[in-house]
């Protein structure tokens, strides 16, 4: 008789920058940013259970570019838990991906944080929001903000986070890229071309407080026009087709797009969900994107879903 060990899986959110302002470079290599964060109704879902070795298998959108090893932040993850809980790392960590990999939609911290919540519920870990935070925030920027889901300004690296009062639902339709682009290689794109123009060097980034008097409105028409990214310069100069697919959404009706954090992913805020899907429709047409998704925000953070 073959006994199959108790899993656990939960449910991550991807995210997307509403608001993205990026400081100068810090010594230690990383930008200090303002940035308001929407967790989006497009999931990867993250299944653990008990196993001799701790091993990661990917599936689903994009797994041939995920490396199954310890570089996987789902692994390194494992690892990061059981150091602090004292308890061997023996799991099989199973990941089906909906989140585009180097889509910009925070897809690797999405399975930081399902592979921490989810093993903290199957060790039955006595661990804080706190403690979980801070192990999150060694993982990656974007790792805290995908535990904690909704919509957030985060501060620092992108790890400390105020909740952001947001009304209603807004309507988001994402046009997925061929290929990804690296984070640190958008970021340094960045830093050259603010290097060729020093006059218009970055201050500190403000709090952007008219996007926020805008979310709590829940008007996505007062919202659209204040997306902003500072890293959107950078990420067309990396892919100079999104400049296409940024005004391929708009033609199609969208209320506006933007560059998904570091890109390639464009998200296009619609008026209303028949809105998105008609957007959606049309882009998918145009030939400007790889797929189309909708999605809706805010939803949650990282969460159990199921108990097998
Ligand atoms: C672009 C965003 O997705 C916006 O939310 C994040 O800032 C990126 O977050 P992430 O992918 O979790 O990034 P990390 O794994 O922390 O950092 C990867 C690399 O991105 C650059 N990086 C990241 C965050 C930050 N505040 N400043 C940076 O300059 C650094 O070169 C860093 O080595
Ligand atoms: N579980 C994982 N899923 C996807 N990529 C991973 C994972 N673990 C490690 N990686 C590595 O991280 C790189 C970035 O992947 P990811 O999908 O997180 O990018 P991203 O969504 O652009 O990130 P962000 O929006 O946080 O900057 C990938 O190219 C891959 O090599």
């Amino acid at each position: 008789m073959s006994v199959v060990s108790p899993s656990v899986t939960v449910r991550a959110p991807a995210k997307v920058n509403l608001h993205l302002g990026v400081g100068p470079r810090r010594p230690d290599g990383y930008h200090d940013l303002v940035t308001v964060f929407q967790a989006l109704s497009l999931h990867d879902d993250i299944t653990v259970r008990a196993a001799p070795e701790l091993t990661v298998r990917t599936r689903g959108e994009g797994a041939a570019f995920v490396a199954d090893d310890q570089t996987n932040l789902a692994y390194r993850a494992a690892v990061a838990l059981a150091a602090w809980a004292n308890h061997g790392s023996g799991l099989d960590i199973d990941i089906d991906k909906a989140i585009p990999v180097a889509g910009g939609m925070a897809g690797g911290s999405a399975d930081a944080a399902g592979t921490l919540v989810a093993v903290a519920e199957l060790w039955k870990l006595d661990i804080d929001r706190a403690a979980l935070s801070a192990l999150a925030a060694d993982l990656g920027s974007d790792v805290p903000f995908i535990l904690y889901g909704g919509t957030a300004l985060g501060t620092g690296r992108g790890e400390q986070l105020v909740p952001v009062l947001s009304r209603g639902e807004f309507h988001w339709v994402l046009a997925l890229a061929d290929g990804g682009l690296s984070t640190p290689k958008v970021f340094a794109e960045l830093d050259r071309l603010r290097d060729g123009r020093p006059e218009a060097g970055p201050g500190e980034p403000a709090r952007p407080d008219d996007l926020l008097a805008a979310l709590a409105s829940g008007d996505p028409h007062a919202v659209a026009p204040l997306l902003y990214n500072d890293l959107q310069p950078a990420a067309l100069g990396l892919k100079p087709a999104l400049r296409r697919t940024l005004r391929a959404g708009t033609e199609a009706g969208a209320l506006g797009g933007i560059v998904s954090g570091s890109g390639p992913t464009c998200a296009f805020l619609c008026a209303d969900q028949d809105s998105a899907v008609a957007v959606a429709a049309e882009l998918a047409g145009a030939g400007v994107a790889r797929g189309v998704r909708v999605a809706g925000g805010p939803v949650p953070g990282a969460k159990v879903v199921d108990h097998g």
